[in-house]
C-alpha cells in the first residue's frame, strides 16, 4: 500500500483550470498525495481520462493518488486509493468496493464519525473545515485546530486537516494532531504551483 502522505493537493477541476499543469508542478513541490476531485456533474468518461492522465503523473513520481467519491472510476484506472463522505458511499462498502489494500480516506467533522469511520475501515480522516474557505460551498462552521484535535484525540489512522490551510496555519494544526493537510487554493491558485507546494511542504515533517 502507498502512503497516506503529508500534503495532499485536492485538483481544482473546475472549466478553465488546468488540472495536468498544475498538479505536474504541485508534485515537483513535494506534494505527496493528490486527490483528483471533479465537479459533480462531470462525465464519468471525462472524469475517468482525467484520473488517468493524473495517475500517469503521481506513478511517474511515486506519488500516491486517491480519486474522490467516484470508486468506479478509482478502480477502473487502478488509483492507491479514494475518499468517500456523508453523501457518498457508506465506509464499510465503500471498503468493500476497494478491496483490504486500498487507502480510503473518509471525511469527519467530529469524534463520533470518526470513530465510525475508522471501525468501517477508512484508512486516514479527512477533517475540517479547519478553517473558512471559498473553495467549498455549503460547508459547517469552521473546526478551528481544537476540533482537529478532538477528532486526532479520538483515533489512532493519520488525521489530514483540510479547508484554508496556508502556510502560516500548519504549525498550528500540527500542534493539534494532524498527520498532514490537503489544500486546494493554497496550491491551485498560486501564480507558482510549484513554489506554493514547496513552501507548504517546508512547515510538515519528512
Ligand atoms: C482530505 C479530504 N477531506 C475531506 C474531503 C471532503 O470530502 P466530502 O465530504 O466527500 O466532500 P467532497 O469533496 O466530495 O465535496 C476531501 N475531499 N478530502
Ligand atoms: C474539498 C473540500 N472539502 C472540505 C471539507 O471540509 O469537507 S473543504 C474542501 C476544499 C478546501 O479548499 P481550500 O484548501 O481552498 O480551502
Ligand atoms: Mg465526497
Amino acid at each position: 500500500m502507498k502512503h497516506v502522505g503529508r500534503l495532499h493537493l485536492v485538483t481544482d477541476a473546475r472549466p478553465g483550470r488546468d488540472v495536468l499543469a498544475t498538479v505536474a508542478a504541485a508534485v515537483a513541490g513535494g506534494v505527496d498525495t493528490v486527490q483528483v476531485r471533479v465537479e459533480d456533474d462531470l462525465t464519468d468518461r471525462l472524469a475517468y481520462e482525467l484520473a488517468e492522465s493524473v495517475l500517469r503523473l503521481c506513478r511517474d513520481a511515486g506519488v500516491t493518488c486517491l480519486v474522490n467519491d467516484r470508486l468506479d472510476v478509482a478502480l477502473a484506472v487502478g488509483a492507491d486509493g479514494a475518499h468517500v463522505g456523508a453523501d457518498d458511499l457508506p465506509v464499510a462498502a465503500a471498503r468493500r468496493v476497494l478491496g483490504p489494500d486500498a487507502i480510503l480516506g473518509a471525511t469527519a467533522r467530529d469524534p463520533v464519525v470518526a470513530r465510525r469511520a475508522v471501525a468501517d475501515g477508512a484508512t486516514y480522516l479527512g477533517v475540517g473545515p479547519a478553517y473558512a474557505t471559498s473553495t467549498k460551498a455549503g460547508l459547517p462552521d469552521a473546526i478551528g485546530p481544537a476540533g482537529v484535535a478532538a477528532v486526532a484525540g479520538a483515533v489512532s489512522v493519520p488525521v489530514i486537516a483540510i479547508a484554508g490551510v496556508t502556510v502560516e496555519r500548519i504549525p498550528a494544526l500540527l500542534a493539534a494532531g494532524a498527520h498532514g493537510v490537503a489544500v486546494v487554493g493554497a496550491i491551485c491558485a498560486a501564480g507558482d504551483p510549484a513554489a506554493a507546494a514547496l513552501a507548504l511542504r517546508a512547515e510538515l515533517p519528512a
